[in-house]
């Protein structure tokens, strides 16, 4: 048999919610084989960031070494890299591979305000990363950092999509889960011609910890798998659907999502002991 496989190079989050777990659990559901360089460990909960501990960028580079020299991997997802010079590396190794179904979501700040990537590194990724990223998956306020545009409507969104672009990437989705006035979230996919439109009603939970990497990670698990970038975005908008509707009900603050729950309804309930 052979199977896909998809590498994330991303930060840990030891409540399990987001980053390398999230990105690892989704890969698992959706029938490719995860494999992970850690770039930060962070103590984090429910409740929030209590601690960031960044790696060497030497040590995220051996751990990128380790799988691009033996495994291999069909697709490649960033999420938290903390500061340029691991900006920088990564960037670097996936040149070194030729890795070209790189998937970069292009985290910031937590939901409780902690900051996951340093000020210095914005450039960085937009010179070094962005020029190498078949996708690029950031939520409005990223959007709105790596554009200097203020966003406020959707004409706003299609306009940072065609400048984030410009930046060398070739598809562009801007999520919609910020527009917290907006009862229809609508995910933006530019492919640099036309625009798509992903709509779906809001669902009204606190527990949302998590969503952009896993929707980051689901499409890069249907990328992997060589699905077109439309419907790997079509499968990630209802995987992370199900996942916040079928909430777990962790944790005192904001839970994580239930990475279970889209293929328990494509399968029926498993019995659980
Ligand atoms: N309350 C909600 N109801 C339904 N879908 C949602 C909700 N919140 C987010 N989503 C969906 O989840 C996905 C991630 O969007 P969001 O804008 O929340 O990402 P994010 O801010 O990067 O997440 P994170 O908090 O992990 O950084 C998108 O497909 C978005 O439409
Ligand atoms: C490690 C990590 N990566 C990404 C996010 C964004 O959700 C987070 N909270 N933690």
């Amino acid at each position: 048999m052979s199977i896909s496989k998809a590498l994330t190079i991303a930060g840990s989050d030891s409540g399990g919610g987001a980053g390398i777990q999230a990105d690892l659990k989704t890969f698992q559901e959706l029938n490719v084989y995860g494999m992970s360089a850690i770039t930060a460990v962070t103590a984090q909960n429910t409740l929030g960031v209590h601690g960031v501990f960044p790696l060497t960028a030497d040590a995220v580079v051996q751990q990128i070494e380790a799988i691009g020299s033996d495994i291999g991997a069909d697709a490649i997802k960033t999420g938290m890299l903390f500061n340029s010079e691991i900006i920088e590396a990564v960037s670097e190794q996936i040149k070194r591979f030729n890795w070209s179904k790189v998937i970069v979501d292009p985290v910031m700040i937590a939901k409780g305000g902690a900051s996951l990537l340093q000020d210095e590194a914005v450039e960085a990724l937009k010179n070094h990363l962005l020029p190498l990223a078949l996708v690029v998956t950031p939520n409005i306020p990223e959007a709105e950092v790596l554009t200097g545009l203020n966003i406020l409507n959707l004409d706003d969104r299609q306009t940072a999509a065609k400048i984030l672009h410009s930046f060398g990437v070739k598809n562009v989705v801007i999520k919609g889960g910020h527009a917290e006035n907006e009862e229809q979230l609508v995910d933006l996919l530019f492919d640099g011609t036309e625009f798509s439109y992903f709509t779906s009603e809001r669902i009204h939970t606190k527990n949302t910890h998590g969503t952009g990497c896993t929707f980051a990670a689901a499409i890069t698990a249907e990328i992997a798998k060589g699905k077109s970038i439309y419907h790997s975005a079509e499968t990630a908008v209802a995987f992370i659907r199900e996942a916040i509707k079928e909430d777990l009900k962790l944790g005192q603050g904001h839970g994580p999502t239930n990475h279970w729950a889209y293929q328990k309804k494509k399968r029926g309930p498993l019995h659980v002991e």
